[in-house]
């Protein structure tokens, strides 16, 4: 690993990808009891929450332990032929017939998973475990949910006028799985158990350095750029990249603001890794809310509408583009 310049290791012995030129800050670090948290999370701001304790009682959740606890329902399992996991939307593989699935959703046991995790040899698919965490998960384990400090994460959703949780994940991944850069459009408390992942994080204000897949594309919401071989011929601003990086570890909690560009890493040196994820809809904005010039993220919101409303209003997503281009081409470039 050492002497493969693709890899780095940091001062504290996390060992991860190296992407020379993508420009970083540190994420700012504060201790839970910090009057400064608030601050971040008011103005959108990505922020590393330490001894918060929010999911202890899941700090015991080794493979043995779910194994024994977890229930022997079949789980979904992400399987890949490379190390990166990146989402897709197979109902819109229609719309895009070439696109390839870049992994496989597969239904296994927790004994299958653990099976394969034990066995796993460099070159094999890689697994990455996600669960959605309120499906029928057995007593002992919702015990350890309901000992979650629902209690501040409730006083952030009043005070920041948040939506509903709509769902905790519980992911379990190998060291050096990547989940490629993407946004959710969502508030994200992720909160990290086991191992260590490096995170890298950008405002929604470099949309257009990220250039993410078309709306009615089966990758909606994913970045084009790939990190490792960016191709700036046809991604010229991904030059110009600048945000945030960070190493999340056990009893981290990281707050990636809704419609912030994310991109997560399990590093090498970890064995295991676990997170939970806290995925919360965004506060429901009435036009007298609304202030201009928009922030980015409603930018992006319009963005996503007009191209929505265009596959509809055209009666073929596959005509959006092409509209688009007609309507600017010449006109507003
Ligand atoms: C890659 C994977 C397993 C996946 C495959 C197919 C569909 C969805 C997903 C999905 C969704 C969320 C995560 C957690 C996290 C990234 C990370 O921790 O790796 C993240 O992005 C977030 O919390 O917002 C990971 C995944
Ligand atoms: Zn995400």
């Amino acid at each position: 690993m050492m002497d493969d310049e693709r890899f780095m290791t940091d001062s504290d012995g996390r060992i991860y990808r190296r992407y020379d030129d993508i420009k970083t800050k540190p994420i700012q670090r504060l201790n839970y009891d910090s009057r400064e948290i608030n601050r971040f999370i008011k103005k959108q701001e990505p922020v590393i929450i330490e001894n918060l304790g929010l999911v202890d009682s899941a700090t015991k959740w080794d493979l043995e332990y779910l194994h024994e606890n977890i229930g022997n329902e079949e789980k979904s399992v992400y399987v890949s032929k490379t190390h990166k996991f990146m989402y897709y939307n197979a109902s819109r593989c229609a719309v895009y017939p070439d696109f390839i699935p870049p992994n496989e959703q597969h239904n296994m046991t927790m004994t299958e998973f653990i099976r394969k995790y034990r066995t796993w040899k460099p070159g094999e698919h890689r697994i990455y475990f996600q669960q959605i965490l309120t499906d029928t998960v057995g007593s002992c384990i919702y015990n350890d949910f309901r000992n979650f400090k629902w209690s501040w994460l409730n006083s952030k959703k009043e005070r920041f006028n948040w939506g509903d949780l709509t769902s905790n994940l519980l992911l379990i991944g190998q060291p050096g799985n990547v989940t490629p850069v993407h946004y959710d459009e969502q508030q994200n408390f992720f909160a990290q158990v086991h191992g260590y992942k490096r995170v890298l994080l950008f405002d929604p204000k470099f949309f257009q350095c990220l250039y993410p897949y078309p709306f009615h594309h089966p990758c909606d919401r994913q970045s084009q750029v790939d990190f490792e071989n960016p191709d700036y011929e046809r991604f010229p601003l991904a030059k110009h990249l600048a945000g945030y990086e960070g190493v999340v570890g056990p009893g981290d909690v990281l707050y990636i603001p809704m419609c912030w560009w994310h991109y997560i890493e399990s590093t090498m040196d970890s064995q295991i890794t676990t997170s939970i994820n806290f995925w919360y809809k965004h506060q429901s904005m009435t036009l007298s809310d609304l202030r201009f010039p928009l922030k980015w993220q409603q930018k992006l919101t319009v963005s996503r509408n007009i191209e929505k409303m265009l596959g509809e209003a055209l009666g073929d997503p596959s005509e959006v583009g092409p509209f688009l281009n007609a309507l600017v081409n010449g006109r507003y470039t």
